[in-house]
């Protein structure tokens, strides 16, 4: 198992062991020992999971201050296209993206610092979409950006999206609350 860094600061992937036999495979998601030993001490406050048909576009959600967190992303189950956006004013990557794919074959693990949009597309229908957060879900600081502004090309003429995520503004339009810090 290793972390491997991304073009993003901040942004990580967790490509935990998994051990395979006869019976399937089994994998562990989170270890907190190795977790500090990479230098993220993080407390999961909530878990939750979603299930998506094929097609569906979720996303790009964040909780601003003082209710943003660090979200930890994995799919027990299917294939997603996962895309991520610096929002960090001062980020060498402002308003850049980052994609990638997840999904029950590979078990990657995408380690998301406070600060970044999520969304992703379903590759393939029954899709699980498993979250571990640092914070609990703050309904009034839970907020998107549209995700068809900020040049990202999902491959997906006409995807299954909710009214709330069409109706979000565009990355120009947002200002963002958040700032980079350098890691130490
Ligand atoms: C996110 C969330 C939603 N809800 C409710 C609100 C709503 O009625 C219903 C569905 O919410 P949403 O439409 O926001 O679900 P969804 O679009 O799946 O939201 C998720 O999208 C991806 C991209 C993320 O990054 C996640 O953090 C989360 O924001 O569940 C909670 O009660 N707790 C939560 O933590």
């Amino acid at each position: 198992m290793q972390i491997v860094e991304t073009k993003i600061p901040g942004l990580k992937i967790f490509e935990p062991r998994i051990f395979e036999d006869v019976r399937g495979k089994f994998i562990k998601t989170f270890n907190n020992d190795f977790f500090q030993e990479h230098n993220l001490n993080i407390s999961i406050k909530e878990t939750y999971y979603s299930i998506s048909h094929k097609d569906v576009i979720r996303g790009m959600h964040f909780q601003t201050p003082p209710y943003d967190h660090i979200k930890i992303v994995y799919v027990p189950f299917g294939k997603i296209l996962d895309v991520v956006l610096d929002l960090r004013k001062g980020s060498p990557t402002f308003g850049k993206s980052f994609s990638i794919e997840l999904s029950s074959e590979n078990g990657k693990i995408l380690i998301i610092p406070k600060g970044l949009a999520h969304g992703f597309k379903s590759l393939e229908d029954n899709t699980n979409v498993t979250y571990m957060q640092t914070t609990t879900y703050a309904p009034n600081n839970d907020e998107g950006i549209r995700y068809d502004s900020f040049g990202f090309d999902w491959q997906c003429d006409c995807p299954k999206m909710s009214d709330r995520d069409m109706s979000f503004n565009s990355l120009e339009e947002y200002e963002s609350n958040f700032f980079y810090k350098e890691e130490k």
